[in-house]
């Protein structure tokens, strides 16, 4: 394992010079792997792994049987229900929605064979146990591998070459050879590089992060600072150029480049002093939020809230009524006409 310091901790990193493509290949050469739920993670792993020339199959039901085949997923051949899927594989990558795995652990439990791997890219099902039902037998490995992005830069982004980070952790080595399993799924799926964790420091800051900066605060602060501008008699294409556009399109890239200095120092003496000036303001507003958030996800509250959603035979539609009026309000709609002006786009 490459050790690497992180700001002044060392951590352990599995990187793909270590554990090379050729490794999980060999590794899992005798194995058949299930992705057992066809969603936005489902697909963009096993399409990987298959471009990876590892043997997998899909389980799905109706919802995404069509995507499936239109990528050449064979139904018999490759492609089968949940059910019939895990029953012929030997890892199943359990990878319906969490509140998807509660529902169908109770006939998915019954297709586990010992020495079975039972897969997941989430922590929630296996932390939150009381909430779930799901506690697997003793006689299987379970493992975990969770791309620190959405299932559709996995792909996209093996597509292009650049691969995704992930975490992994095994919850329970039955065969000895949990790691092993972990790591060469991990590779094959597409995994630029690995880190370790366990199942709960996985679930706690995954669902922490998406409820946090990485969607929740992101969308509340944008909302704020757009509503402020609107209030004051700035027109929309402004408010929005200046909360979001010059974000996605300028600065953020230079964090995502080089950090958040180096995007500080790209930008005038004058941003930067008021930035710096404001920026702890900002984290101490916001700070007692987060600590509420932690607590809401470390006593199983948000996990809760997700499984009694999806009991909901509508809540499919209510969510889809709720980006709706994300997407037509009128920050989005104008969002939308600002990215039809880009250059890059008026060009085709
Ligand atoms: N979406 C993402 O990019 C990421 C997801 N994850 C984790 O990966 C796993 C899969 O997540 P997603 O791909 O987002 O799932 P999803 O919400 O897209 O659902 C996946 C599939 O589950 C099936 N499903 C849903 N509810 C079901 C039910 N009640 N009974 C039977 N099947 C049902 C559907 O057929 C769907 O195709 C989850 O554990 C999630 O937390 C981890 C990292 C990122
Ligand atoms: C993409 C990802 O890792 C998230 C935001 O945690 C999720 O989709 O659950
Ligand atoms: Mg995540
Ligand atoms: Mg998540």
């Amino acid at each position: 394992m490459a050790k690497i310091d992180f700001g002044g901790v060392v951590e352990d990193v599995i990187t793909l010079e270590e554990f090379t493509l050729e490794k999980a290949r060999e590794v899992l050469k005798n194995e058949v792997i299930a992705v057992v739920g066809y969603g936005i993670q489902g697909r963009g792993q096993s399409l990987n792994m298959r471009d990876n020339g590892i043997k997998v199959i899909v389980g799905e039901g109706p919802y995404s049987w069509n995507q499936a085949v239109e990528d050449g997923f064979v139904p018999g051949e490759t492609l089968f229900s949940p059910e019939e899927a895990a029953k012929r594989a030997t890892i199943i990558q359990y990878l319906l929605s969490d509140a998807g795995q509660k529902e169908m652990w109770p006939v998915m439990k019954n297709c586990l064979q010992p020495g079975n791997a039972l897969y997941f890219s989430h922590g929630f099902s296996i932390v939150y146990k009381e909430q779930t039902g799901v506690i697997p037998p003793a006689d299987i490995d379970v493992i975990l591998v969770a791309p620190k992005g959405s299932g559709r830069t996995v792909r996209t982004n093996f597509l292009d070459g650049s691969g995704i980070n992930s975490s992994y952790a095994v919850f329970q080595d039955a065969t000895g050879k949990a790691l092993e399993r972990t790591l060469a799924v991990g590779i094959a799926i597409g995994s630029g590089y690995l880190f370790p964790t366990t199942f709960e420091k996985e679930v706690y800051s995954d669902l922490t992060g998406e409820r946090g900066v990485l969607m929740g605060c992101l969308a509340g602060v944008m909302e704020a600072q757009y509503n402020v501008l609107r209030r004051n008699g700035h027109s929309p294409s402004e408010a929005f150029n200046e909360t979001v556009e010059e974000l996605t399109q300028s600065l953020i890239r230079l964090v995502a480049e080089n950090g958040m200095d180096w995007m500080y120092s790209n930008c005038s003496a004058t941003a930067q002093r008021g930035a710096l000036d404001w920026k702890d303001r900002f984290r101490d507003a916001v700070a007692p939020v987060f600590d509420a958030l932690y607590e809401s996800v470390v006593t199983g509250k948000e996990t809760q809230i997700v499984l009694d959603a999806g009991k909901d035979p509508n809540y499919r539609e209510k969510l889809q009524k709720e980006l709706e009026v994300m997407h037509n309000s009128e920050m989005w709609r104008a969002g939308a006409a600002v990215r039809d002006l880009r250059p890059e786009r008026r060009k085709k």
